[in-house]
């Protein structure tokens, strides 16, 4: 039995850090197993420029603990009014590496998203030119469908007219949480990625409703069944490149999400890393854990693989009832639960 694993330094490629006191409280656990970030623009108002992406990035860089050399990887939240000038500028800027899609509705700070991707074309041409990637947030938005087919019918009525209309257009599908997504991936021709989160690798939707509504597993995309799961563990621990490593860590106080109208959101950048060891370990496939954590996601951004090296030891470790969050609460996922797993640095 491995009791020592040591990796390349891993980077998060789908990460919330919220703004202000948030922020600051949030970064250290990111900057601490992590060397590089790709950052969701879901503030509010969005980050919908690279004027407004450069200041953000100022305001990571501003929080990072003492000698930290954490880098965050910008994203432009792209909106229907999105111009061909703002992808140019994006590209050029250096340090906007992603445009992520939300649909209008589908999710946390999503108001203001794509309402149509019609409405897109220029932005989508733009970025096919530029080599810029899409990062999307695959559900539709549709309240007549089922929460729990949005992901499926986003693949077929979305990002396959999507992607014939833009063959050379770089997409991340970001958060997959089904087979059919993964299969998808899988197959697809041209360039395509896709995130896995650590929570939709180690729960089913079962977990959200042990003995009662647990605020604190709800997410979108939801969890899904068990042959989902099932399915995320093969694609994460198969050793294909598309698949690679995005936590999604979305901090809520608690009691936005202890709630009657409760946010979505998982907070597990205090645990990532353990988390994914975890899944890997019951998966007897930890020997694929670093190429999932540390190859593959800097491979398809067209980004230098890290340099120096982690360690996760075999220890146990309970993971703490709450964690400060600017004078608020978060409560990170699995809280009071005991991990096998310590990140050591
Ligand atoms: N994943 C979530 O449940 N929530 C994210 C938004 C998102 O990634 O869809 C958030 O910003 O809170
Ligand atoms: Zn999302
Ligand atoms: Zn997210």
């Amino acid at each position: 039995m491995t009791d020592r694993l040591t990796l390349t330094r891993p980077d998060d490629w789908h990460l919330h850090l919220r703004d202000g006191a948030a922020l600051a409280a949030v970064l250290p656990d990111t900057a601490r197993q992590f060397a590089r970030a790709i950052v969701m623009p879901n503030l509010k108002p969005p980050v919908t420029t690279t004027a407004l992406a450069a200041e953000y990035r100022q305001r990571i860089l501003a929080a990072r603990p003492e000698g930290s050399d954490f880098e965050p990887l910008m994203t432009l939240y792209l909106t229907d009014n999105t111009s061909a000038e703002e992808i140019a500028r994006a590209a050029e800027s250096g340090f906007v590496h992603a445009v992520k899609l939300y649909p209008a509705g589908a999710t946390t700070n999503s108001d203001a998203g794509v309402t149509d991707l019609g409405k897109c074309r220029a932005a989508l041409d733009a970025m096919q030119r530029h080599g810029m990637p899409l990062c999307v947030h695959g559900e539709v938005t549709d309240r007549d469908i089922d929460l729990f087919d949005r992901e499926k019918v986003f693949i077929e009525d979305k990002l396959i007219p999507l992607r014939r209309d833009f063959p050379e257009l770089r997409v991340v599908f970001e958060h997959i949480t089904t087979q059919d997504a993964a299969d998808y991936v899988r197959e697809a021709e041209g360039e395509i990625g896709a995130t896995i989160t650590a929570h939709h690798l180690l729960y089913n939707r079962n977990a959200i409703f042990v003995g009662g509504v647990r605020p604190h597993w709800y997410c979108l995309p939801v969890l899904k069944r068990e042959r989902h799961r099932e399915a995320l563990v093969a694609a994460a621990t198969s050793g294909n490149p598309r698949f690679f490593l995005g936590t999604d860590s979305a901090p809520h106080a608690k009691q936005d999400k202890e709630s009657d109208c409760g946010c979505a959101g998982c907070y597990t950048a205090w645990h990532a890393m353990e988390l994914y060891a975890t899944a890997f370990e019951r998966a007897d496939a930890l020997h694929r854990l670093e190429a999932f954590s540390s190859h593959f996601g800097a491979d398809f951004y067209r980004l230098p693989r890290n340099q120096g090296t982690v360690t996760l030891e075999r220890a146990e470790q309970v993971i703490p009832a709450s964690l400060p969050f600017g004078g608020r609460e978060l409560v990170p996922l699995a809280a009071g639960e005991t991990l096998g797993w310590r990140f050591t640095g």
